[in-house]
């Protein structure tokens, strides 16, 4: 196919910020397809010496879009002028599951299910993917039209190499370098000690993510990022009262300090022993994407 450029798109409001980035909602003016254009600044990505990790977020988007899976934004294609580069991403109309989270206050258990079996899906496609996401958070989880998940942002994704998590000297000189930590309420302890991910600290966050779901907060909460820090090496976190317990029973096992003690650390071709966890009872995870998504009320 012949290469885009901005003249092929009509671009629309801003519905995403980044700090390299501003993302756009657009239409396509030969299909009238509505997309997303994540532009990226290349002078402040070269300033910021960010040039590999742009590089990661693309090859990250191809591997996932080529793989064909659902649960996450296709990258349909890339093109770039003097001034940016540019990244024709998925449109999920329904924006952010964060303001969903916020407008109800809670989710009831089904939802809470639902939604949590369609981001332990995402992570199982990932990890079969040698993928770690590293930054997963609500406000990276997208709905789409009929309210199914499109995870984002790959910015801060990591490719484990011949499936080994563990680093060379090379990894290891650069990671003390590396001063990336996820968001602050969701970023497990091994990248605060660390600093090196492993698949359970995507599986940490997930643990934050269903507790929010169900209380409206995520647990680590405080006023300033280094006294969540503080917490979360402490696991400083309560449940409220009427927490389901089933719930309660997962989130404390994926809340565990130690990744390789994590429920799903040791799995290997997806995560089954958090599949069988009760809080699933009765979910058919292979159909979630085919089935309509419960109401958020
Ligand atoms: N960092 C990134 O990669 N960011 C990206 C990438 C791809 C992408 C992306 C971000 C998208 C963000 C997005 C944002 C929105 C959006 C923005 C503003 C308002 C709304 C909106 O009002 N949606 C209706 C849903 N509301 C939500 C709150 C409760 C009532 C109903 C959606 C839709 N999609 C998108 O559609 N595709």
């Amino acid at each position: 196919p012949a290469k885009r450029s901005t003249q092929d798109f009509i671009f629309g409001k801003v519905i995403g910020e980044g700090s390299f980035s501003t993302v756009y909602l657009t239409k396509d003016v030969h299909s009238a397809k509505e997309y997303a254009i994540k532009v990226c600044d290349k002078r402040h990505i070269i300033r910021e010496k960010k040039t590999e990790y742009i590089k990661r977020e693309r090859d990250i988007l191809n591997m996932i879009s080529s793989a064909g899976v659902p649960f996450f934004v296709k990258l349909y294609c890339t093109f770039q002028d003097n001034d940016s580069l540019y990244f024709v991403l998925s449109y999920a109309k329904n924006g952010e599951l964060l303001p969903y989270i916020n407008k109800v206050g809670a989710f009831d258990i089904e939802c809470t299910r639902f939604y949590a079996g369609e981001i332990l899906q995402a992570l199982e496609h990932l990890q079969r993917l040698n993928i770690i996401h590293r930054d997963l958070k609500p406000e990276n989880i997208l709905l789409d039209e009929k309210m199914h998940i499109l995870i984002t942002d790959f910015g801060s994704g990591k490719i484990v190499k011949n499936d080994d998590q563990s680093e060379d000297s090379e990894d290891e000189t650069r990671r003390r370098r590396n001063s990336f930590v996820g968001t602050a309420q969701y970023v497990s302890p091994e990248l605060l000690t660390d600093k090196v991910a492993h698949y359970a600290s995507d599986l940490w966050a997930l643990g934050c993510i269903i507790y929010q779901m169900i209380s409206g907060l995520p647990p680590f909460r405080a006023r300033h990022e280094y006294a969540i820090f503080q917490k979360i090496l402490k696991l400083e976190y309560e449940f409220p009262e009427e927490f389901d317990s089933q719930a309660q029973d997962l989130v404390q096992k994926l809340l565990v300090l130690n990744c390789n003690e994590r429920l799903g650390a040791n799995d290997k071709d997806g995560y089954p022993s958090i599949k069988s966890h009760p809080m699933f009872a009765g979910l058919d995870f292979a159909r979630l994407h085919l089935t309509t998504p419960p109401a958020i009320s």
